[in-house]
């Protein structure tokens, strides 16, 4: 599938659009925007001057400042773009800069948590419309970004209860322009269901990588030298960033600690499946499971190139 965005638009969607964080996500957002021409202004923010050194660098906004309160002002839409457990921090420092009318949304992992921290920050008129892009990389940084991150891919939307129609409406076509798919959902039943397609596999890579490179002092550092393909796929993962998915576990804790107690009841059928030599029990959870794993790519949810970490031509 040709991952080439749309044409840019003739008018913007946004008046001025704040981006805060630009890492992995805030920076592919801010390419997609720029090239799209989604906002009339686009303002970079993040508290790390050598990322607004380097934004600048890359030129993939107009304005670029570590001042959360300055860079907010005027905004039309603002984006948090950073770990889940700094995203009330930012909202409390940048709250009384918003004007009425303002949409806040975010990228966040993890909807529940975000909406309680953020939520009481905001002014009255400001309307919060929390956004889930499910599409990433084991990369972070302005440098790993790239415009075509979110083509084809699910972007979820949790509008708290009463949320503003229209907010959610501006909210929803932002990322249909940028190429996703949205669906809306609870903040909760998302954060059930990222709990078990995102999370726990990603507790799952990094434990399994700790365990093989613990197992290496008693194999004289073979483990890790023998793990061909099935290991470095099924761990490519355990190479994401450690603060990011430290506030995910942290802000998600119940849906994550509720998935990993079924799969603690599932591993434990098989290991005694196992003792027992129940082969055909073995034989036919593979084959069921192979069937739905088959059929997640032939509905096209695999980008066509399996290791989309790598930035693609004319980002
Ligand atoms: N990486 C992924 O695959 C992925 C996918 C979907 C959603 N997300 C979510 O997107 C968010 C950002 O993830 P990322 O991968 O872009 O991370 P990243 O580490 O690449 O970028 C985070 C950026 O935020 C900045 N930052 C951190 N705290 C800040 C603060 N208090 N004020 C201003 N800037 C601050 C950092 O300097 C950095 O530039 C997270 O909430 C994550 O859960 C990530
Ligand atoms: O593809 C990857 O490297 C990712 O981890 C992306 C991934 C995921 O699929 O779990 C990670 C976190 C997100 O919130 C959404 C997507």
């Amino acid at each position: 599938m040709p991952e080439r965005l749309g044409p840019p638009r003739d008018t913007p969607l946004f008046g001025r659009v704040a981006l805060v964080g630009l890492g992995l996500i805030g920076s592919s957002i801010a390419r997609a925007t720029q090239r799209l021409k989604l906002a009339g202004t686009l303002v970079a923010i993040d508290n790390s001057e050598a990322v607004v050194a380097r934004v600048r660098d890359l030129g993939i906004a107009d304005e670029a400042t570590t001042d959360v309160a300055a860079g907010v002002k005027d905004a039309d839409l603002v984006i948090l773009c950073v770990p889940v457990g700094a995203c009330g921090a930012v909202a409390e420092a940048m709250g009384p800069s918003l004007k009425p009318g303002c949409i806040v949304s975010d990228v966040g992992s993890v909807k529940t948590s975000v909406i309680n921290q953020v939520q009481p920050h905001l002014p009255a008129g400001v309307h919060l419309v929390p956004a889930h892009p499910v599409a990433g990389t084991e990369h972070s940084g302005p440098d790993a970004g790239f415009a075509t991150l979110f083509f084809n891919r699910w972007c979820i939307l949790t509008p708290p209860e009463g949320a503003d129609e229209a907010a959610v409406a501006r909210v929803n076509a932002f990322w249909q322009t940028l190429g996703s798919k949205v669906e809306v959902m609870t903040a909760q039943h998302h954060d059930l269901v990222l709990a078990i397609t995102s999370h726990v596999p990603h507790l799952i890579a990094y434990n399994i990588v700790g365990t093989a490179a613990d197992l290496e002092t008693v194999t004289q550092g073979e483990v890790i030298k023998f793990s061909a393909g099935g290991f470095r796929d099924f761990t490519r993962i355990a190479a994401s960033d450690p603060t990011m998915w430290r506030d995910i576990f942290l802000h998600n804790k119940e849906a994550v600690l509720e998935m990993l107690g079924r799969l603690n009841e599932d591993i434990a059928l098989l290991a005694r499946a196992i003792r027992w030599g129940e082969g055909d029990k073995l034989f036919d959870l593979f084959t069921r499971t192979r069937a739905i794993r088959r059929g997640i790519i032939s509905e096209g949810q695999e980008t066509a190139e399996p290791d989309f970490g790598r930035r693609r031509e004319g980002q």
